[in-house]
């Protein structure tokens, strides 16, 4: 590895605007071949998506990943998201009885759209079985399969059948994997993005470590078809979990899928919990984030958002907050 860095050392360089506004910006995707509003998604994490969410998500236009952590309630999900007419996306693990579910998804003709194998260490041959266990039994699903942080890993999924991949292990927000393991992506996520993008011959989704939207053009310029995100989707008004009070401020929890919050036990614990500040309602999120990387197409001297992918960048060695808060 050459270069090495992360997001808050990246700055991209702008080009000359065409367009005369940035409403004329277009900042939808094709992945998995469905068109969304925004290469984002809400990270398939029990305190940033429910139910409720996902069905807000689809039905105006945006991509979601539901999570694992309910096993018994994701073949109703599936038939409530297909009697709406919307897109059914779910996210498996890698255990025995994961194999009969998939095998009862075939057998009652309950075809996901998507199926993401959601792991911490998904270079394994547990995750390459359970690709092909999918695509044998649900070929038609779009099967996204991680998470992984080296290109070696990316093209073992892919040639087991994954039909993107997912990349980040440890640049969480809530992630202890880096402090407790030693190993990981954090620090260096988006470097990882990119030196995994270049061997994909797949759709990539860079999961973890953004902190800003502007994160997230970065994303796309290093390589991402797609943008995993958790922090910045917790503590929203619709957010899973109570909303309490201290000081006179509003918080919601946010905590790890790796978290003793959510396993019930301490064991293997790579997660950690937080208390976010109450943001106000998701879609005032979601409308921010359209509109600021349509500033971003715009500064990248395009209409699109491939357009930011054609952009050069430079290596800011400090922070380019400058020692100055976000927000
Ligand atoms: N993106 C990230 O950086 C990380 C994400 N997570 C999230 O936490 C949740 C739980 O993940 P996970 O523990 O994988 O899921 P599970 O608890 O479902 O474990 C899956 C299986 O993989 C085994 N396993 C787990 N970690 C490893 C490893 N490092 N090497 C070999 N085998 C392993 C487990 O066995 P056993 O438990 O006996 O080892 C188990 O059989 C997921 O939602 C995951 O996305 C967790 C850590 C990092
Ligand atoms: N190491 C751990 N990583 C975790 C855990 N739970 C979730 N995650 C990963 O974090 C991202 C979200 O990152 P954020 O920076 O946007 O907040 C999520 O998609 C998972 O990949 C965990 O317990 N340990």
């Amino acid at each position: 590895m050459d270069n090495v860095f992360d997001y808050e050392d990246i700055q991209l360089i702008p080009a000359k605007s065409v367009v005369k506004s940035r409403s004329e910006c277009d900042t939808s995707v094709n992945f998995g071949g469905h068109t969304f509003k925004l290469p984002v998604v809400p990270a398939n994490m029990q305190t940033i998506i429910d139910e409720k969410i996902a069905i807000f998500l689809a039905e105006n236009g945006y991509f979601y990943i539901m999570h694992r952590f309910q096993p018994e309630k994701r073949i109703d999900f599936i038939k409530d998201m297909k009697a709406r007419g919307l897109i059914a996306s779910i996210s498996v693990g890698v255990k025995e009885a994961e194999y009969d579910f998939v095998k009862e998804l075939a057998e009652e003709n309950l075809v996901p759209e998507y199926i993401t194998i959601d792991i911490a260490h998904g270079h394994s041959n547990a995750v390459i079985e359970m690709i092909q266990h999918i695509k044998k039994h649900l070929p038609n699903s779009f099967v996204i399969a991680g998470n992984v942080g080296t290109p070696d890993a990316v093209r073992e999924l892919e040639n087991a059948g994954a039909d993107a991949t997912k990349v980040g292990i440890g640049p969480g927000k809530v992630c202890i994997t880096k402090i407790k393991t030693g190993f990981g992506t954090g620090g260096w996520q988006l470097a990882a993005l990119r030196w995994c993008a270049k061997a994909a011959s797949k759709p990539i989704i860079a999961d973890g470590g953004i902190r800003t939207h502007g994160d997230i053009a970065k994303s796309v310029r290093f390589g991402a078809s797609m943008v995993m995100i958790g922090s910045l989707f917790a503590g929203h008004e619709e957010s899973p979990g109570e909303t309490f009070e201290k000081d006179g401020k509003c918080f919601k929890e946010y905590f790890g899928s790796a978290s003793e919050f959510q396993k019930g036990e301490r064991k293997n614990v790579e997660g950690k919990k937080m208390y976010v500040e109450h943001k106000g309602p998701l879609i005032d999120t979601l409308i921010e984030m359209e509109q600021d990387l349509q500033s971003s197409i715009s500064y990248a001297g395009g209409r699109k958002l491939q357009d930011i992918r054609k952009v050069d960048y430079v290596i800011v060695k400090n922070s380019i907050f400058n020692g100055d808060k976000v927000y």
